[in-house]
């Protein structure tokens, strides 16, 4: 499969999985079209009856009654089938990305930024959503329904369908031009609220900066512009909105009353537009039914357009490529080497330079070196996030990049400068939702220094997590007790206790003291690594 085809080869997937939902769906839409054109057919009956002065029968009015209640029950159930078929495809589309989004290098993530990349799952999503919803299905039935409905005024009236023929293209351009105008206003409407949204609370932080520099009249103005912006948009979507049922209902008068004058007129006209007085009624009643389908269309066709640029960026993203580490010998001891590593985020510029050491198994190693020499770097290289442009590197008796998953918590792990809390329990905080037994969790807790802390807690380790339910220095005991209850050979320490006081530093250091025992340690922080007995210091150049 060609990665282009990775979005098409979803949605032919989910078209599979769910056969009997299609032919559902195809059978409710055909059934929904053919109920929609039957009730005007008995209503012609009824007045044809009426007109000759035959009494109507029971049977007649009831069937009349059934058939609109079956129309409607139809065009619910269509509704509802395609409601669920685009959620269904909505689905299959958002767990693709979910998925795509695990599998991508950490270098995606460096070079695209967040926002753009949460886009793609709000916004894009959401288009997606809209188009399978309230686009392409509906578009479909509807345009039958249309279709269906002019051929049935063809066969009772020529005249009528070629004048509805004429008509229709001038009414759905005006429906399109209503409804980009009311799109625009609504678009400026929702632009100019958002800038009053950020507004506000702007203005309200810098309240006492605002009456200090006496600035409150800019404030005013610019809080008014955004103001009338808004009105201005709003007044514009009104005035449309008023103007165009009228126009529509004028239009199928007139309609109407030229096919009425023709039929009435001389006999050149009459056979073109002849009609029984009860084929009259329901030629008014058809003729009213295809102004909604009309209207639906045009704003399905702007639902399928808005979801073009969506799918590109769907399928953008979707075709990246997939983080597959290239697989390295490794040397067979527990030790840690550098082998003439040359790395640079762009391998033209490199930032380590042909980089070799040993560090030995238990060792308590520093790195130090200038700001911007590459000690985090060395890091993500060692955590296999990153491969070598040169050299090999070998972390006990494994290549980093090459590490499953579920190896990397066992052979590693990283504290770093600030503590990044997960959504959950203070105890999904320890166990990143990997299954811990109570023994081990009180261990990694006994380590850290954290086991009164959490004990004092109102649920204890099922507390919900609230970062204000810990100090700075507490939060990063809680990083440690992380990195320790998966009993990992070596514990790396990204300047952990950069931004803490010398009295919380000491609890740290206690904590890591009692941690690094039987480890192997690589710091980046000279004052922490003198502290706990450094035994080789690697100079970054
Ligand atoms: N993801 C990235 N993409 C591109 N360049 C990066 C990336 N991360 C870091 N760099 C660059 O690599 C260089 C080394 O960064 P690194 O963070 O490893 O240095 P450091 O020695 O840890 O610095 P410090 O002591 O200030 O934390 C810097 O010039 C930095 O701008």
């Amino acid at each position: 499969m060609t990665k282009n085809n990775l979005l098409k080869s979803f949605i032919r997937t989910m078209l599979k999985q769910n056969k009997k939902l299609i032919v559902l769906l195809i059978i409710v839409i055909s059934g929904s079209i053919l109920a929609a054109l039957i009730p005007p057919l008995v209503l012609e009956k009824i007045v044809n009856h009426l007109s000759t002065k035959q009494s109507i029968s029971f049977l007649l009015a009831l069937s009349y009654f059934l058939c609109i209640v079956v129309a409607d029950v139809l065009e619910s159930l269509q509704n509802a089938c395609i409601t669920i078929f685009g959620q269904k495809m909505t689905h299959v589309i958002r767990s693709a990305l979910c998925q795509k989004l695990s599998q991508l290098s950490p270098q995606y993530f460096h070079t695209h930024k967040a926002g753009e990349i949460e886009s793609i799952f709000t916004n894009d999503g959401d288009a997606i959503d809209v188009l399978y919803s309230d686009g392409i299905v509906s578009m479909m039935a509807d345009s039958f329904k249309l279709i269906a409905i002019l051929i049935v005024i063809f066969t009772r009236s020529i005249g009528l369908g070629v004048l509805l023929l004429i008509v229709t293209p001038f009414l759905y351009l005006f429906t399109r031009w209503c409804q980009k105008r009311m799109n625009q206003a609504q678009l400026t409407n929702r632009k100019a609220i958002g800038r009053v949204n950020s507004q506000v609370p702007e203005t309200i932080r810098c309240m006492r900066m605002i009456h200090t520099f006496h600035a409150e009249k800019y404030m005013e103005e610019s809080y008014d512009k955004y103001i009338q912006e808004s009105y201005r948009a709003i007044d514009q979507g009104n005035i449309i909105d008023s103007i165009y049922s009228p126009i529509i209902l004028i239009t199928q008068a007139i309609v109407v009353a030229i096919m009425m004058i023709f039929a009435a007129s001389g006999t050149t006209y009459r056979s073109f537009f002849g009609l029984s007085i009860g084929s009259a009624v329901a030629m008014i009643a058809y003729v009213a039914n295809i102004f909604s389908p009309l209207e639906n269309i045009g704003m399905e066709i702007q639902n399928i357009q808005a979801a073009s640029a969506a799918i590109q960026h769907i399928q953008t993203f979707l075709n990246e490529p997939d983080w597959l580490p290239k697989i390295q010998p490794t040397n067979n001891d527990r030790d840690i080497y550098f082998d003439h590593v040359t790395f640079g985020y762009d391998p033209n510029k490199p930032i380590l330079k042909d980089l070799s050491f040993t560090i030995h198994a238990g060792e308590n190693v520093t790195l130090v070196g200038r700001t911007g020499a590459g000690k985090s770097t060395i890091f993500r290289l060692l955590t296999g996030l990153y491969e070598p442009n040169q050299g090999k590197i070998s972390l006990a008796c494994h290549c980093p990049v090459a590490l499953k998953p579920e190896e990397r918590r066992k052979i590693f792990s990283l504290v770093e400068q600030e503590f990044t809390s997960v959504p959950g329990t203070v105890r999904d905080q320890i166990t990143l939702y990997d299954t811990y037994t109570d023994q081990e969790i009180d261990k990694a807790l006994s380590l850290s220094n954290l086991k009164e802390t959490i004990m004092d807690l109102p649920q204890g380790l099922d507390t919900p997590m609230d970062e204000t339910l810990f100090s700075k220095g507490q939060l990063q005991l809680l990083a440690i007790a992380r990195a320790v209850v998966s009993n990992p050979s070596i514990l790396l320490l990204d300047e952990i206790s950069a931004n803490l006081d010398t009295k919380t530093e000491k609890r740290i250091i206690m904590a890591l003291q009692a941690s690094s025992q039987g480890r192997t340690v690589i710091s980046i922080s000279h004052r922490l690594s003198q502290n706990m007995g450094s035994t080789q210091i690697i100079e970054i150049k």
